[in-house]
């Protein structure tokens, strides 16, 4: 247990550490009082407790956003931009804060989780600007007594679901486009990681985003998505996490005809050709796979080598591979933390246990690191075929599975082979074969010798069961608005 004083995450500013929830301005406990614990990943220690909240209380943050709404979406989208610029400088001040909440309640290194605060803040500015070039149209009229205008509205009331892998970032890319286009939202972080929406709520109320207007709620997901999904004041839902909850949610959803933005999980190909620039090709697939100890939905998980290049890359790649640091992320020099719990690690395990029985080979790694029970050695797999069941499932953790091919058909053919669709990556040098690659892919996001694909400036999202809408870039604040067309006739009289 971590000693319990006025700062026990030894914090600039402690007072960014809250464990309560935000409803309509108010900070509070669960109604019955009820907490759950939070445990720091890489230790086991209990940091804290959260709000087993559940359908009443996000009732009243649902009501009082809804309150809160008229005053917010009536201020010029200028105004709006001011205050959401305030957040943005704030988070930035408060960096090292927000960083050591995230690496303490999740566990990522703290230079990735420096990066996730800068990455989340750039969407607010995004999104800022983006608020005040909300256009409309006008149409060329259909008789000549008529005009016909298109307006574009706030949607209303909002809500997100949104998961532990970045919890800063994931709440800034659907909290911005919707606070600039004038809805209020009521957010339930992941259980595991509810500090840093917390310290994200205290930020937002210091640079005047006024009560009500971002709520947030923890405790019991199904009953508190039970409510965000049926509360016919609720207009939309945003979330991101695993397939499964995305598609009960839609569900859930159905029954009042809420819009819904759904950023689920992936399977992502990384394809190397054999014209590829072997070091950048290497480079690209440890940003690619080892990003967060692998625990983003759009890590490589099928590393699709090409036979000419195959041994190659695998000895240059494991070279590097062998050079990252594991450890708490709170420690110097860390390149990986732990997974967040222990039945992440087993998953990880599972997948090597079936390739290694059908045939693949431990390359490197393959075990769980002597840190302690949530670490895991970097891995990598080769020999690894369409049959196991890495081929079709996502790893979420730091083991590479790479798989021999000969062809360019054949590799789109297996890329393809999948029910997900968000990232996909390809390393050549060949422009033909990257446009007819690149074209072919069925997914939203391709990455073209780069494992870094993610910006504030560019849509993120994916197709087939990966999900539903984009966010970040002009294309993300479009889910926050609807459309309206007046018909304005007697023009002529
Ligand atoms: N697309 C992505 O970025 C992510 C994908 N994943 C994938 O999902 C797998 C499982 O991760 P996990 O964290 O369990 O993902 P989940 O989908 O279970 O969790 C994501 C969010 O959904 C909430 N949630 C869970 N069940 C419900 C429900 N019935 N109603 C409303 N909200 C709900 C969770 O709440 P709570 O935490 O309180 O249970 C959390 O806030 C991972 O291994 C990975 O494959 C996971 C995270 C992110
Ligand atoms: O869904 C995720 O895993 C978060 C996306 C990470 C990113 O924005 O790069």
């Amino acid at each position: 247990m971590l000693e319990m004083n006025d700062n026990p995450l030894n914090l600039n500013d402690p007072d960014l550490l809250r464990m309560q929830g935000l409803i309509g301005g108010a900070w509070c406990d669960a109604d019955s009082g009820e907490t759950l614990e939070v445990k720091n990943p890489a230790t086991g220690e209990i940091i804290g407790t959260t709000p087993f909240m559940g359908e009443a209380e996000t009732r009243r943050a649902i009501e009082a956003a809804s309150a809160a709404m008229p005053a917010w979406a009536g201020k010029t989208a200028k105004e709006r931009a001011n205050i959401l610029r305030k957040w943005h400088d704030l988070m930035l001040e408060n960096t090292e804060d927000l960083a050591r909440i995230m690496t303490i309640e999740m566990g990522k290194p703290l230079a990735e989780a420096r990066g996730e605060v800068a990455y989340a803040a750039s969407f607010i500015e995004w999104f800022a600007e983006e608020g005040k070039r909300i256009y409309g149209d006008t149409i060329p009229e259909h008789q000549n007594d008529k005009r016909i205008v298109v307006i574009k509205q706030p949607i209303g009331v909002t809500v997100a679901i949104t998961p532990w892998n970045f919890p800063v970032a994931m709440i800034t890319r659907k909290a911005a486009p919707a606070l600039a286009a004038g809805c209020p939202m009521v957010i339930k972080p992941a259980e595991l990681t509810p500090y840093s929406a917390f310290a994200m709520a205290v930020i937002a109320e210091r640079a005047g985003i006024p009560a009500g207007i971002l709520g947030v709620v923890t405790g019991d997901a199904p009953a508190i998505g039970q409510e965000m999904t049926s509360n016919p004041i609720v207009q939309k839902l945003t979330f991101t996490g695993s397939t499964p909850v995305g598609k009960l949610l839609m569900e859930q959803c159905a029954g009042t005809v809420k819009k819904t933005s759904m950023e689920l999980g992936g399977n992502a190909p990384f394809i190397v050709f054999d014209d590829a620039n072997l070091d950048e090709a290497v480079e690209a697939a440890i940003a690619s796979k080892y990003r967060n100890s692998g625990q983003t939905c759009v890590c490589a998980n099928r590393m699709y080598i090409q036979s000419g290049i195959h041994d190659a890359f695998i000895e240059k790649f494991s070279e590097q591979v062998k050079k990252l640091k594991v450890g708490n992320g709170l420690d110097d020099g860390v390149m990986q933390g732990p997974l967040i719990v222990e039945a992440a690690v087993q998953k990880v395990e599972r997948h090597i246990e079936d390739a290694v029985a059908k045939g693949a080979k431990i390359s490197l790694g393959g075990k769980r690191h002597s840190l302690g029970q949530t670490f895991f050695e970097p891995t990598i797999l080769t020999g690894v075929t369409q049959e196991m069941t890495v081929a079709s499932e996502e790893t979420f953790g730091p083991m590479a599975a790479v798989f021999k091919f000969d062809d360019e058909q054949e590799v789109i053919t297996l890329a393809n082979d999948t029910e997900f669709g968000l990232a996909a990556y390809l390393c050549a040098r060949d422009i033909g074969r990257i446009w007819r690659v690149s074209e072919a892919l069925e997914y939203g996001i391709v990455g073209i010798n780069t494992g870094i694909i993610s910006t504030e400036v560019a849509p993120f999202g994916g197709v087939k069961q990966s999900g539903i809408g984009r966010e970040g870039s002009k294309y993300g604040i479009d889910d926050y608005l609807e459309i309206k067309y007046m018909c304005i006739g007697g023009i002529n009289s």
